[in-house]
């Protein structure tokens, strides 16, 4: 097998009393699409958070590229989330005081990209996504699917190696989760981005290529590597 891009091995992570993950382990390929699914408080959303780096793990190692991500420095995670991965996550990833157009151009702000360049890409993404009239919206006036949409646009933006999605379609109809997901699904596969998509419904887990099963934070050991279909 080749090496993974990125793996999480034997990750424990409690929030005070609450064992969120208990030896949760996930490998995953480069180009390849994972759906992490389990029942509403498995620990999912704990699992893809240690992953990207927004969390530390209480132990357990992240490895990223060779790096073990676990170990950086808050600032060090931030930069690799930045330039390496794109992010849609449950609740309240759009700035509220940005309009459309530049949440989605953010991205490419942080990373020093002129700001005429980050707007046509954003641009770009917004019109794939079907939100090109609300590029001047704020996002409170914006549906859940809308904004849905939007994060997606931003976690494209960048080109990042690795998406985390949470439930990014929980908040669509079922014609509209199934367009969302066949364009990011034809993105990942051009661009050879690898996907962990958190989802607690079975025809959002159908696009991935395998799926890990989360029960009270712990993964299933065959479930843990590319290849184990
Ligand atoms: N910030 C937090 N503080 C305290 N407990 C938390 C926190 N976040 C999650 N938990 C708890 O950790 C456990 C795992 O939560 P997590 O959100 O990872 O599960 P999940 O599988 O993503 O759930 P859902 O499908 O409902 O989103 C749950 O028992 C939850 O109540």
């Amino acid at each position: 097998m080749a090496e993974p891009l990125l793996s999480g091995l034997n990750l424990r992570k409690a929030y005070e009393r609450t064992a969120a993950l208990d030896a949760a382990s996930l490998r995953l390929a480069a180009g390849e699409i994972v759906a992490v699914t389990g029942r509403s408080g498995s620990g999912k959303s704990t699992l893809m958070l240690c992953l990207s780096g927004v969390l530390r793990p209480d132990s357990g190692e992240v490895v990223f590229d060779g790096v073990r991500v676990d170990r950086l420095s808050e600032a060090e995670r931030s930069r690799l989330r930045r330039q390496e991965f794109g992010l849609v996550l449950q609740f309240g990833q759009l700035l509220p005081e940005l309009s459309v157009g530049d949440n989605v151009a953010l991205p490419l702000l942080l990373d020093a990209r002129p700001r005429r360049d980050a707007r046509a890409a954003a641009r770009t993404w917004i019109e794939r996504f079907g939100v090109d009239h609300l590029e001047g919206a704020r996002p409170g006036e914006l549906s859940g699917g809308e904004a849905q949409r939007v994060a997606l646009a931003r976690a494209l933006v960048s080109g990042p190696r690795v998406v985390f999605a949470d439930e990014p379609t929980g908040a669509l109809d079922t014609v509209g989760a199934q367009q969302v997901l066949e364009l990011v699904v034809d993105t990942v596969r051009r661009e050879g981005t690898s996907v962990v998509l958190v989802t607690h419904d079975n025809t959002v887990a159908a696009f991935a290529d395998r799926e890990v099963v989360l029960a009270d934070g712990r993964t299933q050991a065959d479930d843990a590597g590319p290849g184990a279909r």
